[in-house]
């Protein structure tokens, strides 16, 4: 296509949200009317699906569950009046609080104020707090936030050793939609020690944001924490940020959670049109099944050219291929359908694997991310009458025009600015892609089965881990790995045992491995 036909292509393509000021272009993905045609059928089926889903229809049949993402931005759409009433209930208590610990009105025992927030909890009940803080925070934030999203000592120890000057004024928010999710525990249970070790009672630092009368809550409402937020089993983690999850970290840190949901708000209007092509979330689905034949044959580079978005890849990472990576579909059929998503930030990616993108494997298509704002107030010249900014926006479209050059197909998203109602329609934007195109590819975006295999399988290793113990301290001399493997009931799992070992070993933990370590098999092990 030559350049003037390319220009008639943008304009065909450009969906443009006047309220928003956010473009959509999907002129440089190669597909033709007739791939279009081929999918109304689908979407119509999508659209419908859509809508009785936000009606309230049981979208999640697995775990028997609404799925209620979009109520939160519009509570008049929930499909009663009591879930309608404890959504705005539960934001007005989210403000009043945020706003009592701003003025200081609810303060720590020895401090005026809370100056930071320690946010612990993982997947969805970390990675949009986490999105949005680095999106949206202000650079002197009211209270500064730190993050605990694993199972790392290590990770851990950087985040107390950080505030070990500040943990007196340090509010500390636990987040778990289940309450029961080991890395949380494990990261509220070391930080309570840390708390205690300076004398510190953790209650009145602590808040839960979890499922009524998850184990997580019992905890808070037992041991009178500060406070506690509901979330609720019709939001998924993965579209959770809209919910007491996102918005109490957000709000303590000043970041605007009205205008948040009004952009989320806008969007949901604008994806709910029944009309593939002035639909951005329809045109982004189309744009998916096209590049990876329906079949997630193509990953999605994410590339956001500013550095404050840097995390929306990684948040889209869980939200795409946790709700559409999935073996069976809702038929039964083995399916194996995802897309994989990876990216950084421009033009960072550009000194770094855009090589490959440009002209090695063609497994992939990029969505580049624009931001019209380069800064707020004036910019200085770098050269004569080019600022940095200009340099920034330039890369953006030498990467989009050189990738396409080559026969790499690029989305480009632009928007006016990060700001609160951005982001709050970026994130919906993505939440309603994903959902259309999972009914495109008739799938259940909603569950995650999959997780559970390697939840399970790592109890079974923590099981075995105190039986093989049991088993060892017994033992008066040294005994090999297979003896200990027979002696704990688990000859045919040699090898998880001496991981195990080794794991202890390494840690001092009563535990001496002796021999070759370049051949397992001769060790011998004892306690000590
Ligand atoms: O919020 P939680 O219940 O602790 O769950 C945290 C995360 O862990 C799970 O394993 C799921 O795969 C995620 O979807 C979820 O967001």
């Amino acid at each position: 296509m030559d350049a003037r036909a390319l220009w008639q292509r943008y304009q065909n393509w450009l969906y443009f949200h006047e309220g928003l000021g956010l473009y959509l272009d999907v002129s440089r993905m190669r597909f033709d009317d007739a791939f279009v045609e081929s999918l109304r059928p689908k979407f119509e089926k999508a659209f419908a699906d859509m809508a009785q889903l936000e009606k309230g229809a049981i979208a999640n049949p697995d775990e028997n569950r609404m799925v209620g993402h979009y109520w939160l931005r519009n509570p008049d759409l929930a499909p009663t009046p009591e879930l309608t009433q404890e959504i705005v209930q539960t934001l007005e208590q989210i403000e009043a609080f945020a706003e009592k610990v701003q003025t200081g009105a609810i303060h720590p025992p020895r401090a005026n104020r809370f100056t930071d927030i320690i946010s612990i909890g993982i997947g969805g009940s970390a990675l949009g707090p986490q999105f949005v803080a680095e999106a949206l925070a202000s650079d002197f934030p009211p209270l500064k936030i730190h993050f605990i999203d694993n199972s790392d000592p290590a990770g851990i120890d950087r985040v107390l050793n950080h505030l070990r000057n500040n943990l007196a004024s340090t509010l500390v928010l636990v987040i778990s939609k289940s309450g029961g999710t080991p890395e949380p525990r494990n990261g509220m249970i070391e930080v309570k020690k840390a708390y205690a070790g300076h004398n510190l009672e953790f209650a009145q630092y602590a808040v839960a944001i979890t499922s009524p009368d998850s184990n997580l809550d019992k905890v808070a409402k037992k041991e009178g924490w500060l406070a506690r937020f509901p979330m609720y089993d019709w939001v998924g983690g993965r579209t959770s940020e809209m919910s007491a999850v996102g918005l109490v970290p957000a709000a303590l840190q000043g970041i605007d959670v009205r205008a948040m949901l009004q952009g989320a708000k806008e969007m949901d209007d604008a994806t709910r049109v029944a009309d593939v092509k002035s639909n951005p979330a329809a045109l982004l689905a189309l744009s998916w099944y096209f590049a990876g034949n329906g079949k997630g044959e193509k990953d999605m580079v994410v590339l956001p050219y500013k550095d404050s978005l840097l995390l929306f890849s990684r948040y889209l990472q869980q939200l795409v291929m946790e709700s559409l990576g999935k073996e069976k579909d809702l038929d039964g059929n083995t399916v194996y359908q995802g897309i994989a998503v990876y990216g950084n930030k421009g033009s960072t990616d550009q000194h770094a694997y855009v090589q490959q993108l440009r002209e090695g494997v063609p497994n992939f298509f990029a969505t580049l991310i624009e931001v019209l704002e380069d800064r707020q107030g004036p910019s200085a010249e770098i050269d004569a009458g080019v600022t940095s900014g200009d340099y920034l926006a330039g890369f953006l479209q030498g990467t989009r025009q050189a990738l396409y050059e080559n026969q790499r197909d690029s989305i480009t998203v632009t928007i006016p600015q990060v700001n609160a109602r951005t982001v709050g329609a970026l994130i919906a934007l993505y939440e309603r892609a994903v959902g259309l195109y999972a009914s495109l590819v008739n799938i259940n975006a909603y569950h995650q089965p999959g997780v559970e295999a390697g939840k399970k399988a790592a109890a079974g290793i923590l099981d075995l881990q105190t039986r093989v113990v049991a088993a060892l301290q017994k033992e008066k001399t040294p005994v090999s790995l297979e003896e200990l493997a027979e002696k704990a009931g688990a000859s045919d799992q040699v090898e998880a045992i001496y991981k195990i070992l080794r794991h202890l070993h390494a840690n001092q933990r009563g535990v001496v491995l002796q021999g070759d370590l370049h051949k397992p098999s001769s060790l011998t092990v004892s306690a000590g």
